[in-house]
C-alpha cells in the first residue's frame, strides 16, 4: 500500500473526541510527618479517542500517579478526570493496564491467562478458548497454548501480557514502563506488535516511558512532565511521523531526529533540575 493511502487511512483514526481528559488535576500525598507532598500540580491534558499518547519526565516526577489517576486506583485531590466526557468516579472500568511486572499466574497456562478476563466476564470456556486462540496468534505466539509462563522467554510473556489485556478489547490501554525489562531487539519486536494491534482498534493508549526514543517512535504526542514536587504539563509536542512505523527504522529519519532534539532540550532541564534536588536532599 503506498505512502499516501496509508497515511490517510490512518488519519482518520485519530478522531477529535476527547477519551481522557484531566482538567486542573492537582495531586496531593500526606507523608508520614504530616506534611503535605504535592506531586503533581494543576494538569490539563487531553487524550483524544484513537490516540498513542507517552508521558516522559525525570524520575519520581508523577507519571505512575498520572496514570493511577486515569485507571481510578487514586483520585485527584484538585480538579477532575473525566472519562468519555463523564467525570470518573472510582474504577475506570473501560481501561487496562499493562505494567513492567508481569500479569501472568504461574500456575495457570497461557491459553489460561489469557482466556481468564473473558471468563470473569461470564463467557463459556470454549468460547473464550476460541477468542483467545486468535489473541495468541495475534501476539505470535501459536503453538505455546499449553505452556506455563515459566517455560517462556521475557519476551514471550510480555506478549503473554499484552494477549491477556488487549483480548478485553479495552477502549483505554495504560502502559507503565511495559517494555523497559526487555532486551532492545525484543523490545524493538514488541513495540513492532503493539503498534500493528493498535493500528487495527480505536483504543486510546497512555503510555509512561523513560526512554525519548521509545515515546517519540510509538507516539501521535509526547508530553513531558517537569520536574517534581508540583510537576506540571512542561511540553506537548505532535509527531507527525507519518505511519505504519517500524520503531527500529523510524529512528534514522532525519524528522525523528529534529523531534529528539527538540524534545530533549525540554527534557533534560526537568532532568537536571530533579538531580539537582536529589543531591540536595542527600
Ligand atoms: N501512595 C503514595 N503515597 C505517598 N507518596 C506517593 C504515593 N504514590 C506516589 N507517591 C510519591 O509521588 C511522587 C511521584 O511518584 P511516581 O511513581 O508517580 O513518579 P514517576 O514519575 O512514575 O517515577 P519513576 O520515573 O521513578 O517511575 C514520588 O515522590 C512518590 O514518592
Amino acid at each position: 500500500m503506498n505512502k499516501e493511502i496509508e497515511a490517510v487511512r490512518y488519519e482518520a483514526k485519530v478522531t477529535e473526541t476527547p477519551m481522557i481528559e484531566l482538567q486542573g488535576v492537582t495531586k496531593e500525598f500526606l507523608k508520614p510527618s504530616g506534611e503535605v507532598h504535592t506531586v503533581l500540580q494543576d494538569i490539563n491534558l487531553t487524550v483524544r479517542k484513537g490516540e498513542f499518547v507517552s508521558i516522559v519526565g525525570p524520575t519520581g516526577c508523577g507519571k505512575s500517579t498520572t496514570l493511577s489517576l486515569i485507571a481510578g486506583f487514586e483520585s485527584p485531590t484538585k480538579g477532575r478526570i473525566k472519562i468519555q466526557n463523564e467525570t470518573l468516579e472510582g474504577i475506570n472500568k473501560i481501561a487496562a493496564c499493562v505494567f513492567q511486572t508481569e500479569n501472568a499466574f504461574p500456575w495457570k497456562t497461557v491459553i489460561d491467562n489469557v482466556s481468564l478476563g473473558l471468563r470473569l466476564r461470564g463467557m463459556n470456556k470454549q468460547e473464550a478458548y476460541e477468542e483467545a486462540k486468535r489473541w495468541i496468534e495475534i501476539v505470535g505466539l501459536k503453538g505455546f497454548e499449553g505452556h506455563y509462563p515459566h517455560q517462556l522467554s521475557g519476551g514471550m510473556r510480555k506478549r503473554v501480557a499484552l494477549a491477556q489485556t488487549l483480548i478485553v478489547q479495552p477502549q483505554i490501554l495504560l502502559m507503565d514502563e511495559s517494555f523497559s525489562a526487555l532486551d532492545v531487539h525484543t523490545r524493538h519486536l514488541m513495540e513492532n506488535e503493539l503498534l500493528k494491534i493498535w493500528e487495527e482498534t480505536s483504543a486510546s493508549v497512555f503510555f509512561i516511558t523513560h526512554d525519548l526514543e521509545e515515546a517519540i517512535a510509538l507516539s501521535d504526542r509526547v508530553v513531558v512532565l517537569s520536574a517534581g514536587p508540583a510537576a506540571t504539563v512542561k511540553g506537548d509536542y505532535k509527531i507527525d511521523l507519518p505511519r505504519p512505523r517500524n520503531v527500529a527504522e523510524v529512528r534514522f529519519d532525519p524528522a525523528f531526529m529534529r523531534l529528539h532534539e527538540q524534545i530533549w532540550n525540554d527534557l533534560r532541564d526537568e532532568v537536571m533540575i530533579s538531580y539537582a534536588h536529589t543531591i540536595s536532599n542527600k
